[in-house]
């Protein structure tokens, strides 16, 4: 059925998500935008880099939407571009963890769903949404929408990308199972709102979001449009204890755990030694980082909750 408004749309398209789910998601929202009577450009680029430089170099061309098909990283390519502008940002999830599109509530391994609900929200005013804003020690300015994180589970992601077998999901497995054997906590120090705490920690992320690794529900309460933070530390536990809490953050139980702390603000600083950082599942560099929460500066095409 033709769109009431006829708009400018951008489709974005990581050929590689979840190991190449990405490729058959996208012909399928080009047709679909296309009949509804949208004027379409569909951009797919041999990497990530160049993707980005071509869906950059066609916004300033002027777009009202960029619909990204792909993971957290195709958000986090999307995010970066479109922060602090009138640009929508629609998602077909297709990615390994899509956890910005759960957290949004847009419908996963379903891709008829959530084309059906991007060309619905197409025809309505946009969510609005906040931002992390991520700056590093040299300057260099990154956005997320979803969650930074600087523990172990950046360190499992540092990992799995760096391995070239195996091809699927049991990367993450195999780089888990590695960095617990020679994983050890962690000296931080977080400065959330100027105040700050010096800490030995498994885990410690920035969120905006809900989740992480697909489902990880590490900030149950975390709102995407209160204008806050929600920072989640969890402390020095024996390996084995860790490992226990797992299961817990998966169904978000953990909260009121002694060995968790989730605590609010508007800017955190995180500090460490020689500790990477990601954000929406997208390398940013080594600690420090500043983050700061930038409310309303995303416009999402996905219903409010
Ligand atoms: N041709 C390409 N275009 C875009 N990204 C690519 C390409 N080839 C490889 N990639 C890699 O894909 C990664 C992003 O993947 P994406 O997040 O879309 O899917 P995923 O990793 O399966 O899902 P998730 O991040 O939700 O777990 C980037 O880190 C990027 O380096």
């Amino acid at each position: 059925m033709p769109s009431t408004t006829p708009l400018t749309i951008i489709v974005a398209i990581n050929p590689r998500a979840a190991f190449g789910l990405g490729l058959e998601a996208a012909p399928p929202v080009v047709t679909a935008l296309e009949e509804a009577g949208h004027d379409v450009t569909a951009l797919s680029m041999p990497s990530y880099d160049e993707l980005r430089e071509a869906v950059a170099a066609e916004l300033r061309m002027g777009a009202d939407a960029l619909v990204v098909v792909g993971g957290d990283g195709m958000v986090s390519l999307g995010v970066n571009l479109i922060a602090d502008s009138s640009v929508r940002l629609g998602i077909i999830p297709s990615g390994t963890g899509n956890d910005v599109a759960r957290a949004l509530g847009l419908p996963l391994d379903n891709t008829e769903a959530a084309i059906r609900m991007l060309l619905a929200e197409l025809d309505h005013e946009p969510r609005r949404i906040d931002a992390g804003r991520v700056t590093a020690a040299d300057g260099t300015v990154r956005w997320f929408a979803g969650v930074l994180s600087a523990g172990f589970d950046a360190i499992v992601n540092e990992r799995a990308n760096h391995m070239a077998w195996p091809r699927g999901p049991r990367r993450y497995t195999l780089a888990m199972v590695w960095e617990l054997l020679w994983f050890r906590p962690i000296r931080y120090r977080v400065t959330i709102d100027g105040d700050p705490v010096d800490t030995k920690g498994m885990l410690v992320s920035v969120s905006n979001g809900t989740s992480i690794g697909g489902g990880m529900l590490i900030t149950p309460d975390a709102q995407f449009d209160d204008g806050l933070l929600d920072v989640f530390i969890v402390g020095s536990l024996p390996k084995l204890r860790f490992i226990r809490l797992f299961p817990l953050v998966f169904k978000g139980r953990h909260v009121g755990n002694p060995a968790v702390t989730i605590r609010r603000g508007r800017s955190i600083r995180l500090e460490s030694d020689d500790v990477v950082a990601y954000a929406d599942g997208e390398r940013i560099g080594m600690l420090p980082v500043e983050v700061e929460v930038r409310p309303g500066a995303l416009l999402v095409l996905a219903p409010i909750l």
